[in-house]
């Protein structure tokens, strides 16, 4: 299902997600083309109720205009102290356009209102925390060609920080805390993150299932 020539088109506009799935391909050889690869893609509406039905609009709307197979990722945070807001609606959290700063900043402050702690008797000496938390990521590869389509989730566990660390990646990155690692999303590179993260785990679930060519 991945397009002749090892291309694969990824229905996103946004160039986090184009660059940590470049790395991913890039070990496999493929290369990959984002809606800034091509022109007069309208928009698409997210409409849908869940993860899985956003990817699959995202896909299914792009593929049929270019006709060609297309991978999308319809992702966001979930976090336990906001009873799984931003969820779907994460790149809008702080209104239609909001920027990653404007998201972060809301983030930090309801959970400030709501008076969301982590004790640190619960998660030891380290940075302070204020909720249990976990990135979703939902996989759709559509194949307009027999109108056949793979699906894939994964997740990653974590704590949101009260306040930002680290420079790379990109959206609630500098907020989120990685136990584990002892680090936030934003202190990792891009192949570390690849290798824990929400995204990461849903196209390594994904890649399984894709035919082998022989
Ligand atoms: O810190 C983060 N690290 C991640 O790894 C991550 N993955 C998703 N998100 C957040 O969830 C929204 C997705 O919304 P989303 O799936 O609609 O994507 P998007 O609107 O940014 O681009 P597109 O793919 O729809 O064109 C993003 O904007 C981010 O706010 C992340 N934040
Ligand atoms: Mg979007």
């Amino acid at each position: 299902m991945i397009g002749e020539g090892g291309t694969l088109v990824l229905a996103t506009r946004n160039k986090g997600k184009s660059k940590e799935f470049r790395e991913a391909f890039g070990k496999l050889g493929v290369t990959v083309k984002d809606l800034h690869d091509f022109e007069g893609i309208p928009d698409i509406e997210e409409t849908g109720a869940t993860f899985a039905d956003n990817a699959y609009l995202k896909a299914k709307a792009v593929a049929d205009i270019l006709n060609l197979p297309v991978l999308a990722d319809d992702s966001g945070l979930c976090v336990d102290a906001l009873n799984g807001a931003p969820g779907v609606f994460s790149a809008r959290y702080a209104g239609e356009g909001a920027g990653d700063k404007a998201n972060n900043a809301k983030l930090v402050r309801e959970l400030e209102l709501l008076g969301a702690i982590v004790p640190e008797s619960e998660e030891g000496e380290g940075p302070r925390l204020s909720s249990p938390a976990r990135f979703a990521c939902s996989l759709v590869l559509y194949d307009p060609a027999d109108d056949s389509r793979l699906g894939a989730e994964g997740t990653v566990e974590g704590y949101i920080l009260r306040e930002a660390r680290g420079a790379d990646g990109f959206g609630y990155d500098p907020l989120f805390w990685i136990p584990s690692r002892r680090l936030s999303m934003a202190e990792l590179s891009v192949e570390e993150k690849n290798g824990i993260s929400h995204r990461g785990n849903a196209l390594r679930k994904l890649l399984a299932l894709i035919p082998k060519a022989n």
